[in-house]
């Protein structure tokens, strides 16, 4: 048996096209234009295309394109004002710091200025605590994304064994919150983990986000699983993830590729959250 794939370039498609309907609609009744802020500092390569991805997404969908690029020799107080400016700023619905910033950069300080309204990426220590209680907030939107593409399977996650590889504050952690929050049981898997295999090997669900190429394969996949992989890596193949496509795949009930997986889903996320970010702000003003 091959796996199924699960096809993220379309099911992004179809969530920007809901959302663009939807932000067509919020303007027709509110009159206000959702704006979203990506603020850029320097110019690695792939933060420039993933941004420039988020921008010409957000305009496709009717929201406003903001967009802030500074050097990279920027001061914290410089991006600090740049983001407090953006935060008081009506036009501004949701703000994005692109990551990872230059390493002299404190990264949790100037994400922690963005208010917890205008968070799209979840990243705050505020939406960070909200997920973790279970209450209502803006959440990450690689594991949001992900979420999505697993309810497109049609699997029962009630009572379904899931297993998450990775811990990071933008993926692994909030996706285990969020599968737990969905009745499944949950294995957090990381670099510390004795036998991988071992604990994989009992999951519905696995979502690798560990972060090395080609981590996983066959002998880490139950017959039947939904395989998501988060990885991405460049390598003169092209594109790679964490998960060996050609082993997993034959094991595999689902399986994303890379690319065309959950790359897209993050993006399109990232728009749903605009237009929540939005709706809040028009009942509620920051
Ligand atoms: N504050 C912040 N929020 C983020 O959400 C964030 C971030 N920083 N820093 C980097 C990671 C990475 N990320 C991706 C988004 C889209 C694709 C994507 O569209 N990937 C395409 C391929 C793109 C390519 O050709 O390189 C795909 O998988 O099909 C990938 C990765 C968002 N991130
Ligand atoms: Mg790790």
């Amino acid at each position: 048996m091959m796996a199924q794939i699960l096809d993220g370039t379309a099911i992004a498609r179809a969530l920007r096209t809901r959302v663009a309907s939807e932000v067509a609609d919020f303007v027709g009744t509110t009159g206000i234009v959702p704006g979203l802020a990506t603020v850029l500092v320097g110019e690695d390569p792939a933060s420039q295309v993933y941004v420039r991805n988020k921008r010409q997404s957000a305009v496709a969908a009717g929201i406003r394109d903001l967009h802030r690029h500074v050097d990279a020799d920027v001061d914290q107080e410089t991006i600090a004002a740049i983001i407090t400016e953006l935060a008081h700023n009506d036009a501004v619905s949701g703000i994005l710091l692109q990551l990872p910033l230059p390493g002299r950069l404190d990264s949790k300080r100037l994400i922690n200025l963005i208010p917890p309204m205008k968070d799209v990426d979840g990243l705050t220590t505020l939406s960070a605590g909200l997920l973790a209680r279970s209450e209502p907030g803006l959440r990450p939107c690689t594991p949001s994304g992900i979420m999505s593409l697993i309810d497109a399977t049609g699997i029962d996650l009630d009572g379904a064994d899931a297993v998450v590889i990775g811990r990071s504050e933008l993926v692994g952690g909030p996706m285990a919150r969020m599968l737990l929050d969905r009745n499944t049981t949950v294995t957090t898997a990381h670099s510390h983990t004795r036998d991988l295999a071992a604990v994989t090997m009992s999951a519905d669900v696995l979502v690798v986000a560990a972060g090395v190429p080609g981590l996983i394969g066959a002998e880490h996949v139950k017959s039947g699983a939904v395989v998501i992989d988060v990885g991405i890596h460049h390598s003169e193949n092209g594109l790679v993830g964490d998960v060996r496509f050609d082993e997993a795949s034959k094991y595999a009930g689902w399986i994303t590729p890379v690319p065309g997986g959950v790359g897209p889903m993050t993006i399109a996320t990232l728009l749903e959250n605009t237009l929540i970010a939005a709706r809040m702000q028009a009942a509620r003003p920051v």
